[in-house]
């Protein structure tokens, strides 16, 4: 029987968790091995080895970035995914059902491997010029990819408030701009300002973005905001953490299985990390994901 190889990422959740290292220790056992990465690259890649040296499991004990990367490598092989939400936001982890308390979900995980409990998810797989990226929650394609983009460059402030200056700069150059958007082979195009493709619904910590995306129907849900003012904007975003901001006659909804998103200068960002440059042919896969518990 493989090994349950757990990708621990310390600097997820601020290193609130870092003590979770023990606890995995002892909850797993002594098949748990913890993968010795450093950088977001290594983590990826160790799972990836992981997969295919017989791993039985992947535990994932960190926010969406790091289940991210978990993802990528367990996606479409029948290898279940722990979730151990030790992340800022954790959305991915509350959409699936996941137990909210790291300790829970460790123990959740670790009596799903006794049982062999999984559940099965659908995950949207991303691919550009037969490059291939998978996603399990939101993909952002507009400006909210363009505000992670300016954080990520950003050295000052350091920890969320990063965030919030890169709202209020990339704010003041938003602009609408020209997407062609195709879904299950009916195209249009349109000017917009966000753009997001969830298999899930939630992103950026509570973010009902995408509030009717369910990742059982094999469908993935399209929102976006049609071209609209900075003030309007910034009056809509309150209403996004109750997904009440559809009903705004800016904000459209499309669903459909397979979904294509051309915009010249974005780079998809999908469960918070950086993803393929535009165009991306999204794809729905029933049961790509399989979770412990
Ligand atoms: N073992 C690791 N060591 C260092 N960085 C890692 C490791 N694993 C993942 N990362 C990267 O660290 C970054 C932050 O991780 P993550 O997103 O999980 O935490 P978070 O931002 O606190 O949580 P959330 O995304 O839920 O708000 C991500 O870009 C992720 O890819």
């Amino acid at each position: 029987m493989g090994s349950v190889a757990v990708l621990m990422n310390p600097t997820a959740g601020r290193g609130r968790h870092a003590h979770l290292r023990d606890q995995v220790a002892r909850v797993l056992g002594a098949d748990a091995e913890v993968l010795a990465v450093r950088t977001t690259e290594e983590a990826e890649a160790a799972c990836r080895a992981a997969v295919a040296g017989g791993a039985r499991a992947v535990i994932s004990v960190g926010g969406d970035g790091t289940l991210h990367r978990a993802v990528q490598a367990v996606a479409g092989t029948g290898v279940p995914l722990g979730i151990v939400p030790a992340g800022t936001g954790n959305d991915v982890a509350a959409c699936l059902g996941v137990p909210a308390d790291p300790r829970a979900a460790l123990e959740s995980a670790a009596a799903a491997l006794r049982s062999g409990q999984t559940r099965d998810f659908d995950l949207a797989r991303l691919e550009r010029d037969g490059v291939v990226r998978w996603s399990v929650g939101v993909t952002g394609l507009g400006f909210d990819t363009l505000v992670n983009e300016l954080a990520n460059r950003m050295r000052f402030p350091r920890g969320p408030r990063r965030y919030d200056v890169a709202i209020v700069l990339e704010l003041a150059r938003m602009r609408p701009r020209r997407y062609r958007i195709t879904v299950d082979g009916v195209a249009e195009e349109l000017d917009a300002v966000l753009v997001a493709v969830g298999n899930t619904a939630r992103y950026g910590g509570g973010m009902r973005i995408c509030p009717a995306a369910d990742p059982t129907d094999g469908l993935l849900d399209l929102v976006l905001a049609g071209p609209v003012s900075r003030f309007t904007l910034m009056r809509i975003k309150p209403q996004v953490y109750a997904g009440t901001h559809v009903a705004h006659p800016a904000v459209r909804q499309l669903r459909g299985r397979v979904m294509t998103v051309e915009c010249d200068g974005i780079t998809s960002y999908a469960d918070g990390e950086q993803s393929l440059p535009l165009p991306v042919t999204f794809t729905a896969v029933p049961g790509a994901l399989r979770v412990l518990g």
